[in-house]
Parts: C-alpha cells; sequence; structure tokens
C-alpha cells in the first residue's frame, strides 16, 4: 500500500510565449510512514514535486494518488477538503499568521472542520505544543518566537489536522544549523512516535542524512531513489533516458 502514488508525472508550466518543462515523466510510490528526503539543486523540480502531492497544483499529465484517492477526478472544492484534512504543510518561511498567538495558529486549520468540537480543538492544540516543547508559550505571538520556534509552531500546526501526510519544502533553510538539526530530529521523532508519513525538500546533505527514504532529483528528472540501512544508502541510480533507448540503468 502507498500513501502517495505518482504515475508518469509530467509538469509543464506557460511563462509568456515559453514553456518551463518542471517534471518529466515521474514515477514514485511513497509508502506509508516514511520519513522521505528529496533532494536535488535548486530548480531541479522539487518543490513542483511537493506542490503535486499536496494538491496544491495539478500535473499537465499523469495521475497522482493520495491516500487512493485519484487527485485528478477531484473538484476544487474536493481538493481543498483533501488538503484541509489529510495534509500539513511546513514551509521554508514557517507561514505564521501574525496577529495570532502560537495557540491560534495551530487552531487555525482545525476551524475548517466543523465536526471537531471547541473542547477537542483546544485538546489538540494543548497536545501538539506539549509535543513540539513550546507549552509555555502558547501565548507568544510570532514575532515573540525565535526562528527555531516559529517553525516548532508551524510543526504543531501541521499534525493538528492529524494528516496522514506532513509536506515539508525546505523546513530547515531559514534556520542556523544547530536549530535546524533540532527541528529536522523533532520532526523524526514525530514521524516515529505518530508514524505521519513526511516529506521533505532539501539541497542539504546534512538533511537528506536524517531521512530513510531519498528521491534525487535533476532537471524535473528523478536520478536516483535511496533507501536507507542504519548509517548506508542504498541508492538505484535512474538514468534520464534519451530518446529512442529504454535501457535502465539500475546499481
Ligand atoms: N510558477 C512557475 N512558472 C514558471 N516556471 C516555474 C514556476 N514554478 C517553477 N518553475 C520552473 O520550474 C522548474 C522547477 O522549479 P522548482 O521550484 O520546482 O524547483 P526546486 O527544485 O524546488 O528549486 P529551489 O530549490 O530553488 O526551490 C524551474 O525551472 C523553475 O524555474
Amino acid at each position: 500500500m502507498s500513501v502517495v502514488r505518482i504515475e508518469h508525472v509530467f509538469k509543464d508550466y506557460r511563462l509568456g510565449e515559453q514553456t518551463v518543462q518542471a517534471l518529466h515523466d515521474i514515477t514514485l510510490a511513497i509508502e506509508p510512514g516514511v520519513f522521505l528526503a528529496i533532494s536535488g539543486p535548486s530548480g531541479s523540480g522539487k518543490t513542483t514535486l511537493l506542490n503535486l502531492i499536496g494538491c496544491i497544483d495539478k500535473p499537465s499529465s499523469g495521475k497522482i494518488y493520495v491516500n487512493d484517492q485519484d487527485i485528478s477526478l477531484k473538484s476544487a472544492n474536493e481538493l481543498a477538503d483533501l488538503r484541509a484534512r489529510s495534509i500539513g504543510f511546513i514551509f521554508q518561511t514557517f507561514n505564521l499568521l501574525p496577529v495570532l498567538s502560537a495557540a491560534e495558529n495551530v487552531e487555525y486549520p482545525l476551524l475548517r472542520c466543523p465536526e471537531i468540537s471547541a473542547t477537542e480543538r483546544k485538546k489538540r492544540v494543548n497536545y501538539f505544543l506539549d509535543i513540539v516543547g513550546l507549552s509555555k508559550f502558547a501565548n507568544n505571538r510570532p514575532n515573540q518566537l525565535s526562528g527555531g520556534q516559529r517553525q516548532r509552531v508551524a510543526i504543531a500546526r501541521a499534525l493538528a489536522i492529524k494528516p496522514s501526510i506532513v509536506l515539508a519544502d525546505e523546513p530547515t533553510a531559514n534556520l542556523d544549523k544547530v536549530t535546524g538539526r533540532e527541528i529536522l530530529r523533532l520532526m523524526k521523532q514525530i514521524n516515529r512516535y505518530l508514524k505521519t508519513t513526511f516529506i521533505f525538500s532539501t539541497h542539504d546533505q546534512k538533511v537528506i542524512d536524517h531521512a530513510d527514504r531519498l528521491v534525487q532529483m535533476e532537471d524535473g528528472y528523478i536520478t536516483a531513489f535511496g533507501v536507507r540501512n542504519d548509517k548506508t544508502w542504498n541508492l538505484a541510480r535512474v538514468r534520464p533516458l534519451p530518446e529512442g533507448d529504454d535501457e535502465d540503468d539500475a546499481e
């Protein structure tokens, strides 16, 4: 079973008269509970891929299944609902609402789910602020928190809906090294403890080393897929195929 299945996905962007091919023939199955890094240089397609998995954007062609649901068959409202209930987002710039306290930021996505009572909302806010170690800062606004604390609030906010997947676009890029490592360790502890699938983009090898699955991208192609056993990566290289060549270059 896969929590995300991507089949022969292409993504083009129109830029005036030009077409930018951001993703080429991406096929990938992501198992539930993994801690997956998508790595690659700037412009390789990491954010585009995360946006497609997060139902923020649609592929130009190909199929994406999230929790076994074909997202191409869903209306904009249905996609918004799937996002609100199943996918938590963490951004490199934290994206907290500045006028709300830490607790209110965590509660915010729950307001979209009317079946969650006010009592349950408060319970979840307390629980997830506790998990990220910020119970004492519940009433602080983002500008009264450090960068690392802001990202912890963002993690609690992403978890509050109890998502099956958390997507994180360069979650440590705006943090110093030590804080970035703490945030990654926290994400991994949560991944182990709550079994939530984490998919995050990065071009930092230190960040990659925290993952247990790896997708390497270049120029819109997947160039390798890796599984980590203890400290060693078992990498299967996938060479982008030149026209007319149908050979794989698996190692
Ligand atoms: N909205 C857009 N319109 C046009 N082109 C885009 C758009 N978004 C991304 N692209 C292009 O698609 C390609 C992939 O971009 P993407 O942002 O997915 O890469 P990335 O690996 O996340 O890069 P970075 O590490 O710099 O964030 C790039 O060539 C980029 O210029």
